[in-house]
Protein backbone atom coordinates (compact mmCIF):
# COMPACT_ATOMS: atom_id res chain seq x y z
CA UNK A 1 0.00 0.00 0.00
CA UNK A 2 0.75 3.76 -0.80
CA UNK A 3 -0.53 6.26 0.52
CA UNK A 4 0.50 10.01 -0.51
CA UNK A 5 0.28 13.36 1.58
CA UNK A 6 -0.04 16.30 -0.42
CA UNK A 7 0.84 19.45 1.43
CA UNK A 8 3.44 18.89 3.76
CA UNK A 9 2.94 21.58 6.66
CA UNK A 10 1.17 21.30 9.57
CA UNK A 11 -1.72 19.29 9.01
CA UNK A 12 0.16 17.08 6.22
CA UNK A 13 3.32 16.49 7.96
CA UNK A 14 1.28 15.57 10.89
CA UNK A 15 -1.17 13.19 8.87
CA UNK A 16 2.20 11.45 7.12
CA UNK A 17 3.16 11.37 10.81
CA UNK A 18 0.50 9.28 12.00
CA UNK A 19 0.08 7.20 9.26
CA UNK A 20 3.77 6.51 9.91
CA UNK A 21 3.79 5.49 13.33
CA UNK A 22 0.46 3.43 13.07
CA UNK A 23 1.80 1.32 10.11
CA UNK A 24 -1.31 2.18 8.20
CA UNK A 25 0.96 1.72 4.74
CA UNK A 26 4.04 0.44 3.68
CA UNK A 27 4.92 3.75 2.24
CA UNK A 28 3.96 7.74 2.88
CA UNK A 29 4.92 10.33 0.09
CA UNK A 30 5.03 13.77 1.31
CA UNK A 31 4.63 15.99 -1.21
CA UNK A 32 5.21 20.01 -1.33
CA UNK A 33 5.30 23.02 -3.65
CA UNK A 34 8.16 24.05 -1.67
CA UNK A 35 11.99 23.07 -2.13
CA UNK A 36 13.32 20.42 0.34
CA UNK A 37 10.25 20.90 3.03
CA UNK A 38 8.61 17.78 2.61
CA UNK A 39 12.06 15.67 1.28
CA UNK A 40 13.14 17.31 5.38
CA UNK A 41 10.12 16.54 7.26
CA UNK A 42 9.78 12.76 5.68
CA UNK A 43 13.45 12.23 6.25
CA UNK A 44 12.63 13.50 9.57
CA UNK A 45 10.07 10.83 10.24
CA UNK A 46 12.06 8.29 9.09
CA UNK A 47 14.47 9.32 11.49
CA UNK A 48 11.53 8.58 14.47
CA UNK A 49 10.87 4.96 13.49
CA UNK A 50 13.71 3.51 15.28
CA UNK A 51 12.58 5.43 18.36
CA UNK A 52 8.68 4.44 18.30
CA UNK A 53 9.11 1.06 16.25
CA UNK A 54 7.85 1.21 13.02
CA UNK A 55 8.78 0.06 9.53
CA UNK A 56 6.52 2.77 7.05
CA UNK A 57 9.08 4.62 4.91
CA UNK A 58 8.37 8.35 4.24
CA UNK A 59 9.58 9.76 1.54
CA UNK A 60 9.60 13.32 0.25
CA UNK A 61 9.32 14.63 -3.01
CA UNK A 62 8.76 18.90 -3.95
CA UNK A 63 6.67 18.81 -6.83
CA UNK A 64 7.69 15.50 -8.25
CA UNK A 65 4.49 13.58 -8.95
CA UNK A 66 6.36 10.78 -10.67
CA UNK A 67 7.32 10.09 -6.77
CA UNK A 68 3.87 9.44 -5.51
CA UNK A 69 2.83 7.52 -8.39
CA UNK A 70 0.49 4.44 -7.86
CA UNK A 71 -0.91 5.63 -4.74
CA UNK A 72 -3.44 3.91 -3.39
CA UNK A 73 -4.90 6.74 -1.22
CA UNK A 74 -3.91 10.42 -1.78
CA UNK A 75 -4.81 13.12 0.93
CA UNK A 76 -4.54 16.51 -0.17
CA UNK A 77 -4.14 19.33 2.37
CA UNK A 78 -1.96 21.45 -0.07
CA UNK A 79 -3.69 25.39 0.69
CA UNK A 80 -3.77 28.53 3.10
CA UNK A 81 -4.62 28.40 6.22
CA UNK A 82 -6.59 31.08 7.73
CA UNK A 83 -5.48 33.79 9.86
CA UNK A 84 -7.53 35.39 12.92
CA UNK A 85 -10.59 37.26 11.75
CA UNK A 86 -10.86 35.08 8.35
CA UNK A 87 -13.42 32.81 7.89
CA UNK A 88 -12.91 29.85 5.81
CA UNK A 89 -14.47 30.93 2.71
CA UNK A 90 -12.22 33.84 2.48
CA UNK A 91 -9.63 30.98 1.63
CA UNK A 92 -11.55 30.25 -2.23
CA UNK A 93 -10.04 31.42 -4.61
CA UNK A 94 -6.59 30.77 -3.44
CA UNK A 95 -7.31 27.42 -2.42
CA UNK A 96 -9.27 26.08 -5.25
CA UNK A 97 -6.44 27.08 -7.78
CA UNK A 98 -3.83 25.14 -5.52
CA UNK A 99 -6.44 22.06 -5.15
CA UNK A 100 -7.79 22.14 -8.75
CA UNK A 101 -3.61 22.06 -9.98
CA UNK A 102 -2.72 19.29 -7.45
CA UNK A 103 -5.84 16.87 -8.32
CA UNK A 104 -4.97 17.10 -11.76
CA UNK A 105 -1.77 15.65 -11.12
CA UNK A 106 -2.93 13.61 -8.57
CA UNK A 107 -5.04 11.90 -11.40
CA UNK A 108 -2.80 11.63 -14.02
CA UNK A 109 0.02 9.79 -11.67
CA UNK A 110 -2.47 7.51 -9.63
CA UNK A 111 -5.42 7.42 -11.56
CA UNK A 112 -7.21 4.61 -9.23
CA UNK A 113 -6.26 6.39 -5.96
CA UNK A 114 -9.17 7.64 -3.41
CA UNK A 115 -8.59 11.02 -2.93
CA UNK A 116 -9.71 13.01 0.87
CA UNK A 117 -9.24 16.74 0.54
CA UNK A 118 -8.49 18.21 3.67
CA UNK A 119 -7.81 21.89 2.69
CA UNK A 120 -10.43 24.60 2.97
CA UNK A 121 -13.39 25.61 2.45
CA UNK A 122 -13.72 21.76 3.35
CA UNK A 123 -17.29 21.20 1.39
CA UNK A 124 -16.55 23.77 -1.83
CA UNK A 125 -12.47 22.54 -2.25
CA UNK A 126 -13.88 18.59 -1.62
CA UNK A 127 -16.40 19.53 -4.80
CA UNK A 128 -13.31 21.04 -6.57
CA UNK A 129 -11.50 18.15 -6.53
CA UNK A 130 -14.00 15.51 -7.26
CA UNK A 131 -14.92 17.73 -10.59
CA UNK A 132 -11.32 17.95 -11.33
CA UNK A 133 -10.76 14.60 -10.83
CA UNK A 134 -14.21 13.47 -13.28
CA UNK A 135 -13.71 9.89 -10.55
CA UNK A 136 -16.87 8.55 -8.82
CA UNK A 137 -18.12 10.45 -5.84
CA UNK A 138 -17.67 7.53 -3.50
CA UNK A 139 -13.64 8.04 -3.95
CA UNK A 140 -13.45 12.18 -3.84
CA UNK A 141 -14.28 12.95 -0.07
CA UNK A 142 -13.67 15.62 2.32
CA UNK A 143 -12.51 15.08 5.80
CA UNK A 144 -14.47 17.74 8.81
CA UNK A 145 -16.68 15.27 10.31
CA UNK A 146 -14.04 13.10 12.02
CA UNK A 147 -12.40 16.61 13.46
CA UNK A 148 -15.61 18.18 14.26
CA UNK A 149 -17.29 15.34 16.07
CA UNK A 150 -13.74 14.54 17.89
CA UNK A 151 -14.38 18.14 19.07
CA UNK A 152 -17.36 17.86 20.42
CA UNK A 153 -16.56 14.41 21.76
CA UNK A 154 -13.78 16.01 23.69
CA UNK A 155 -15.90 18.83 24.88
CA UNK A 156 -18.24 16.10 26.43
CA UNK A 157 -16.14 13.83 27.93
CA UNK A 158 -14.75 16.83 29.80
CA UNK A 159 -17.83 18.03 31.02
CA UNK A 160 -19.15 14.19 32.24
CA UNK A 161 -15.98 13.47 33.58
CA UNK A 162 -15.35 10.33 31.60
CA UNK A 163 -13.08 8.96 28.92
CA UNK A 164 -13.84 10.06 25.32
CA UNK A 165 -13.47 6.88 24.43
CA UNK A 166 -16.87 6.24 25.40
CA UNK A 167 -18.48 9.15 23.63
CA UNK A 168 -20.27 7.97 20.05
CA UNK A 169 -21.48 10.50 18.36
CA UNK A 170 -21.98 12.06 14.78
CA UNK A 171 -22.34 14.66 13.04
CA UNK A 172 -23.43 16.42 9.61
CA UNK A 173 -23.56 19.43 7.29
CA UNK A 174 -20.63 21.61 6.04
CA UNK A 175 -17.59 22.36 7.52
CA UNK A 176 -18.52 26.04 8.95
CA UNK A 177 -20.90 28.04 11.00
CA UNK A 178 -23.71 25.94 9.51
CA UNK A 179 -22.78 22.57 10.62
CA UNK A 180 -25.25 20.53 12.47
CA UNK A 181 -24.34 18.37 15.44
CA UNK A 182 -26.91 15.71 16.13
CA UNK A 183 -27.13 15.59 20.25
CA UNK A 184 -30.14 12.77 20.08
CA UNK A 185 -27.89 10.26 17.53
CA UNK A 186 -24.83 11.13 20.97
CA UNK A 187 -24.70 8.37 23.39
CA UNK A 188 -22.31 7.97 26.43
CA UNK A 189 -21.49 4.41 26.65
CA UNK A 190 -25.05 3.72 25.14
CA UNK A 191 -26.84 5.54 27.46
CA UNK A 192 -28.29 8.96 25.84
CA UNK A 193 -26.56 11.99 26.43
CA UNK A 194 -29.60 13.95 27.39
CA UNK A 195 -29.39 11.60 30.62
CA UNK A 196 -26.46 13.02 31.48
CA UNK A 197 -25.64 16.57 30.47
CA UNK A 198 -28.17 19.20 31.24
CA UNK A 199 -29.54 21.11 28.79
CA UNK A 200 -28.20 24.69 28.43
CA UNK A 201 -24.44 22.80 29.15
CA UNK A 202 -25.29 20.61 25.63
CA UNK A 203 -25.95 23.73 24.20
CA UNK A 204 -23.20 25.37 25.06
CA UNK A 205 -21.10 22.36 23.91
CA UNK A 206 -22.59 22.16 20.49
CA UNK A 207 -22.01 26.06 20.12
CA UNK A 208 -18.32 25.46 20.88
CA UNK A 209 -18.37 22.64 18.52
CA UNK A 210 -19.35 25.06 15.89
CA UNK A 211 -16.69 27.88 16.88
CA UNK A 212 -14.16 25.08 17.60
CA UNK A 213 -11.47 26.06 14.65
CA UNK A 214 -11.87 29.44 15.15
CA UNK A 215 -11.36 28.65 18.92
CA UNK A 216 -7.52 27.64 17.98
CA UNK A 217 -7.57 29.93 15.25
CA UNK A 218 -7.35 32.69 17.96
CA UNK A 219 -5.15 31.24 20.03
CA UNK A 220 -2.80 30.18 17.73
CA UNK A 221 -2.70 32.66 14.85
CA UNK A 222 -3.10 29.67 12.42
CA UNK A 223 -5.34 26.82 12.18
CA UNK A 224 -5.17 23.41 13.85
CA UNK A 225 -3.30 20.71 12.93
CA UNK A 226 -3.36 17.49 15.46
CA UNK A 227 -6.65 16.54 15.68
CA UNK A 228 -7.20 16.98 11.90
CA UNK A 229 -3.94 15.10 11.10
CA UNK A 230 -4.89 12.43 12.48
CA UNK A 231 -8.55 12.63 11.61
CA UNK A 232 -7.44 12.25 7.62
CA UNK A 233 -5.19 9.32 8.71
CA UNK A 234 -8.22 7.56 10.35
CA UNK A 235 -9.66 8.03 6.89
CA UNK A 236 -6.96 6.59 5.07
CA UNK A 237 -6.74 3.41 8.14
CA UNK A 238 -10.32 2.74 7.40
CA UNK A 239 -9.71 2.95 3.31
CA UNK A 240 -6.50 0.67 3.28
CA UNK A 241 -7.43 -1.85 6.01
CA UNK A 242 -11.05 -1.97 4.49
CA UNK A 243 -12.68 -1.90 8.17
CA UNK A 244 -15.97 -0.17 6.98
CA UNK A 245 -15.68 2.60 9.90
CA UNK A 246 -18.76 4.68 10.08
CA UNK A 247 -17.73 8.05 9.92
CA UNK A 248 -19.08 11.39 8.92
CA UNK A 249 -17.68 12.53 6.02
CA UNK A 250 -18.04 15.24 3.26
CA UNK A 251 -19.52 13.91 -0.69
CA UNK A 252 -21.59 14.82 -3.69
CA UNK A 253 -25.34 13.76 -2.36
CA UNK A 254 -27.28 12.73 -5.02
CA UNK A 255 -30.98 12.97 -3.56
CA UNK A 256 -30.04 11.48 0.27
CA UNK A 257 -31.70 13.31 2.72
CA UNK A 258 -33.54 15.21 -0.15
CA UNK A 259 -30.38 16.65 -1.24
CA UNK A 260 -29.38 16.84 -4.83
CA UNK A 261 -25.92 18.14 -5.98
CA UNK A 262 -24.09 19.84 -2.90
CA UNK A 263 -21.34 18.66 -0.44
CA UNK A 264 -21.97 18.26 2.42
CA UNK A 265 -20.76 15.75 5.55
CA UNK A 266 -23.28 12.59 5.96
CA UNK A 267 -22.52 9.54 8.08
CA UNK A 268 -20.98 6.92 5.76
CA UNK A 269 -19.53 3.22 5.62
CA UNK A 270 -15.92 3.59 4.75
CA UNK A 271 -13.77 0.62 3.04
CA UNK A 272 -11.64 -0.60 0.27
CA UNK A 273 -13.64 1.25 -2.09
CA UNK A 274 -13.98 4.30 -0.45
CA UNK A 275 -17.43 5.60 0.20
CA UNK A 276 -19.52 2.27 0.77
CA UNK A 277 -22.75 3.53 1.82
CA UNK A 278 -24.15 6.40 3.13
CA UNK A 279 -26.52 6.21 5.64
CA UNK A 280 -29.49 7.78 5.84
CA UNK A 281 -30.41 9.15 9.41
CA UNK A 282 -34.16 9.67 10.03
CA UNK A 283 -33.74 13.58 11.62
CA UNK A 284 -36.76 15.61 13.05
CA UNK A 285 -38.05 18.33 11.59
CA UNK A 286 -35.65 20.84 13.56
CA UNK A 287 -32.54 18.75 12.74
CA UNK A 288 -34.04 18.56 8.67
CA UNK A 289 -33.93 22.88 9.06
CA UNK A 290 -30.68 22.97 10.59
CA UNK A 291 -29.40 20.91 7.41
CA UNK A 292 -31.05 22.90 4.84
CA UNK A 293 -29.57 26.05 6.51
CA UNK A 294 -26.22 24.23 5.96
CA UNK A 295 -26.92 23.01 2.26
CA UNK A 296 -27.63 26.73 1.29
CA UNK A 297 -24.48 28.05 2.58
CA UNK A 298 -22.43 25.48 0.84
CA UNK A 299 -24.42 26.03 -2.22
CA UNK A 300 -23.41 30.09 -2.49
CA UNK A 301 -19.85 28.94 -1.93
CA UNK A 302 -20.01 26.37 -4.52
CA UNK A 303 -21.98 29.41 -6.87
CA UNK A 304 -18.99 31.32 -5.86
CA UNK A 305 -16.32 28.91 -6.91
CA UNK A 306 -18.02 28.39 -10.48
CA UNK A 307 -18.56 32.09 -11.25
CA UNK A 308 -14.87 32.62 -10.39
CA UNK A 309 -14.01 29.56 -12.65
CA UNK A 310 -16.01 31.06 -15.03
CA UNK A 311 -14.76 34.46 -14.95
CA UNK A 312 -11.20 33.31 -15.54
CA UNK A 313 -11.58 31.17 -18.47
N1 LIG B 1 -10.83 19.99 6.79
C1 LIG B 1 -10.43 20.34 7.99
O1 LIG B 1 -11.06 19.99 8.99
C2 LIG B 1 -9.17 21.14 8.16
C3 LIG B 1 -8.51 21.18 9.40
C4 LIG B 1 -7.33 21.92 9.49
C5 LIG B 1 -6.83 22.60 8.39
N2 LIG B 1 -7.49 22.54 7.22
C6 LIG B 1 -7.00 23.19 6.02
O2 LIG B 1 -5.88 22.46 5.55
C7 LIG B 1 -5.03 23.33 4.79
C8 LIG B 1 -3.58 23.20 5.27
O3 LIG B 1 -3.45 23.66 6.60
P1 LIG B 1 -2.01 23.69 7.29
O4 LIG B 1 -2.21 24.19 8.66
O5 LIG B 1 -1.32 22.42 7.06
O6 LIG B 1 -1.29 24.83 6.41
P2 LIG B 1 0.28 25.02 6.18
O7 LIG B 1 0.47 26.39 5.68
O8 LIG B 1 1.02 24.61 7.41
O9 LIG B 1 0.63 23.96 5.04
C9 LIG B 1 0.13 24.06 3.75
C10 LIG B 1 1.21 23.53 2.81
O10 LIG B 1 0.69 23.47 1.49
C11 LIG B 1 1.78 23.72 0.62
N3 LIG B 1 1.32 24.06 -0.72
C12 LIG B 1 0.77 25.20 -1.17
N4 LIG B 1 0.51 25.10 -2.50
C13 LIG B 1 0.89 23.87 -2.88
C14 LIG B 1 0.83 23.17 -4.11
N5 LIG B 1 0.36 23.72 -5.24
N6 LIG B 1 1.31 21.91 -4.14
C15 LIG B 1 1.81 21.32 -3.04
N7 LIG B 1 1.87 21.93 -1.83
C16 LIG B 1 1.40 23.19 -1.75
C17 LIG B 1 2.53 24.87 1.30
O11 LIG B 1 3.85 25.01 0.79
C18 LIG B 1 2.47 24.43 2.76
O12 LIG B 1 3.61 23.67 3.13
C19 LIG B 1 -5.62 24.73 4.96
O13 LIG B 1 -6.40 25.06 3.85
C20 LIG B 1 -6.48 24.60 6.21
O14 LIG B 1 -7.52 25.53 6.26
C21 LIG B 1 -8.66 21.83 7.08
O1 LIG C 1 -10.61 26.39 11.45
C1 LIG C 1 -9.94 26.24 10.43
O2 LIG C 1 -9.74 27.17 9.63
C2 LIG C 1 -9.25 24.93 10.17
C3 LIG C 1 -10.15 23.76 10.27
O3 LIG C 1 -11.23 23.86 9.41
C4 LIG C 1 -10.59 23.47 11.68
O4 LIG C 1 -11.79 23.34 11.91
O5 LIG C 1 -9.71 23.35 12.55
Amino acid sequence: MKITVVGAGNVGATCADVLAYKEVANQVVLLDIKEGIAEGKALDIWQKAPIDLYDTRTIGATNDYSKTADSDVVVITSGLPRKPGMSRDDLISTNANIVRSVTENVVKHSPNAIIIVVSNPLDVMTYCAHITSKMPRTKVIGMAGILDTARYRAFLAEEINCSPKDIQAVLMGGHGDTMVPLPRYTTVAGIPVTELVAKDKLDAIVNRTINGGGELVKLMGTSAWYAPGSAAAQMVEAIVKDQRRIFPVCMKLEGEYGIDNCYLGVPVVLGKNGVEKIIELKLNDEEKALLEVSRQKVSEVMQALDTMTAAAK
